[in-house]
């Protein structure tokens, strides 16, 4: 028996050694020592005390492009390169798919959506969901976010009110902005309504499935997890397709919250097809009737439809509430900025009084140049998906505009790699380049998107920033995203004052998406107390 499971490993290994043996090393590139064959370097990042903080070591160590191992000796090229990343996610549009670690993981909670579609599925994916995602559809959408910010507004005012101190009190603000970000994508996406944020919607099933959904599958994988994903690279789709079997809890987390959004998605499409008088235009809605004109090739099954369902939950909601949160911490630090901020809601009171106009419109919030300067630097400095990872569907030159010195000492400024080469972008180091952002891209300073030097070249759908990814799977709902940011933020920052509380320390860590947690209460989960005051 012994021996036979020993034999399976050692052929096992071979065969990893086998796929292993490329074309193309990266011997020559300089990284961090491994610390196993089996982990690599894999669980030192994954676990390492806070997002980023061994990439920005890496970089400053090797320069924006180096290489590490993965698990079982593989070689993984990382880069922050402007032109690296350039290259791999918008020059050579599919060249470079997801990796099946990535695709497999994603498929276990979206099933088959677009962030699980490659290359000409990818693009009937993308085809049918792009009317949904318009500029003229967004307007429609910009009501729902100021009512919904409207609401928070009221439920911290209550909350402060309730409180102990009169003049203010600590809120847990990526809370709160979460349950106001998911009733949002309730509304916007499927015209249904959560109501979490008044506690009334907390019960419902799908909500309760989301809960935490990424800190108990995510946080803190264990060795033989990240080894076991490792490996899915080399097995056959069809063993593929049973993972979502796997009797483990995280695998019964991911399939439970998979099943519980497909049944509320066909309820919410039954209920639809029931009213068809209603003419909703929500997200869904939209995508139903784009995906009734295209010819029936390029349709999507109804599965992929329910499949967005579980989609736009996962990557609308926590994702906006995120990228919020981390805007106001910021803030909180930088009371100058507030009052700054302050100041442009005024002069766009002020301008839209004498118009005549009701409220802001979205051309008003894209003339306050200082209240986006700080969204875009929030974006910047914290992007909550830190890196993003690829592999070559073919043998490929990755050219560099910053050459690196190998081991052996030469220069280089293209890296040779081999079909099947994974690549891990480092979006967080790539936000932070001093070649790209200045000698203080570690600091705060929102005043640099102010100067227009700064946006000379272009990588990314916004702001010259990789935050939304580039290319053709760049995120289809980032102008989504930034009108909301833009409509919460002017009613969070008109009505209240943030200040950081004494004593508390926050740190980013990787669930899924960069979370920021207290040091001192990691028991308590996602965190960022806040101390919050209304403006008189
Ligand atoms: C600040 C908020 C957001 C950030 C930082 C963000 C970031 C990203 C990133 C990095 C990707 C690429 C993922 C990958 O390649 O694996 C992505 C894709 C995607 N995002 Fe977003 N996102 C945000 C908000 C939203 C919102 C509000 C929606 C929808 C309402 C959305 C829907 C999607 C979808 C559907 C994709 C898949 C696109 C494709 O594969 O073609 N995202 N997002």
């Amino acid at each position: 028996m012994i021996s036979g499971t020993a034999l399976c490993l050692v052929t096992f290994i071979a065969y990893i050694a086998w796929r292993n043996a490329r074309r193309y090393t990266l011997k020559d590139i300089r990284g961090p020592p491994s610390h196993s064959f089996w982990l690599g370097s894999e669980k030192v990042h994954q676990n390492a005390k806070q997002v980023g903080d061994l990439e920005f070591q890496w970089a400053r160590e090797y320069g924006p492009t180096w290489m590490t191992k993965g698990c079982l000796g593989e070689e993984i090229l990382w880069t922050a390169d402007p032109r690296a990343l350039q290259y791999v996610f918008h020059t050579s549009g599919y060249r470079f798919s997801k990796r099946t670690t990535a695709i497999e993981t994603t498929r276990l909670f979206t099933g088959e959506s677009i962030l699980t579609a490659d290359s000409v599925d990818h693009q009937r994916h993308r085809k049918i969901m792009n009317p949904a995602f318009g500029a003229a559809q967004l307007r429609t959408f910009l009501p729902v976010f100021r009512r919904s910010a409207a609401r928070l507004s009221q439920k911290w005012k209550d909350m402060i009110q309730l409180g102990e101190k009169s003049d203010g009190c600590t809120i847990n603000v990526n809370e709160t902005l979460s349950r106001m970000t998911l009733d949002v994508i309730g509304e916007v996406a499927f015209d249904y309504r959560f109501g979490v944020l008044d506690d009334n919607g907390v019960d419902n099933d799908l909500v309760q499935a989301f809960n935490n959904l990424f800190i108990d599958t995510l946080l803190y994988q264990s060795s033989w997890d990240i080894i076991f994903r490792s490996t899915w690279r080399f097995l056959p789709q069809p063993v593929l397709k049973y993972l979502k079997y796997l009797p483990y809890r995280e695998y019964r987390r991911f399939a439970t919250y998979l099943q519980t959004a497909i049944q509320t998605g066909r309820t919410i499409i039954n209920e639809k097809a029931a009213d068809t008088e209603k003419g909703s235009k929500d997200i869904i809605s939209i995508l139903i009737q784009s995906n009734l004109v295209e010819d029936a090739r390029a349709q999507l099954s109804e599965r992929e439809i329910l499949s967005q369902i579980a989609t736009l939950l996962v990557a609308g909601h926590d994702t906006t509430a995120s990228s919020l949160t981390w805007v106001l911490y910021e803030l909180s630090k930088h009371p100058e900025d507030q009052r700054r901020i302050r100041d442009e809601i005024k002069e766009a009171r002020a301008n839209l009084e004498a118009r005549g106009d009701d409220d802001l419109l979205p051309n008003d919030f894209n003339n306050m140049d200082f209240t986006n300067a700080v969204i875009k630097e929030g974006l910047r400095l914290h992007p909550i998906v830190p890196t993003l990872i690829r592999e070559a569907d073919s043998d490929d030159v990755i050219p560099l505009s910053q050459p690196i010195e190998t081991k052996s000492g030469k220069i280089v400024n293209e890296i040779p790699i081999s079909k099947g080469q994974g690549i891990t972008a480092s979006i967080c180091t790539y936000n932070r380049l001093q070649s790209v952002w200045g000698e203080d891209a570690d600091e705060w300073n929102p005043s640099r998107f102010l100067d227009d030097g700064r946006e000379k070249s272009s990588l990314g759908v916004f702001a010259n920033l990789m935050t939304f990814s580039a290319g053709l799977r760049s995120c289809i709902g980032w102008r989504f995203a930034v009108l909301e940011m833009q409509a919460v933020l002017v009613e969070l920052v008109e009505n209240f004052e943030y200040r950081f509380p004494k004593d508390v320390e926050i740190i980013r860590l990787n669930a899924g998406l960069m979370t920021p947690m207290d040091e001192g209460k990691m028991h308590e989960g996602i965190q960022m107390p806040l101390e919050v005051s209304v403006i008189a």
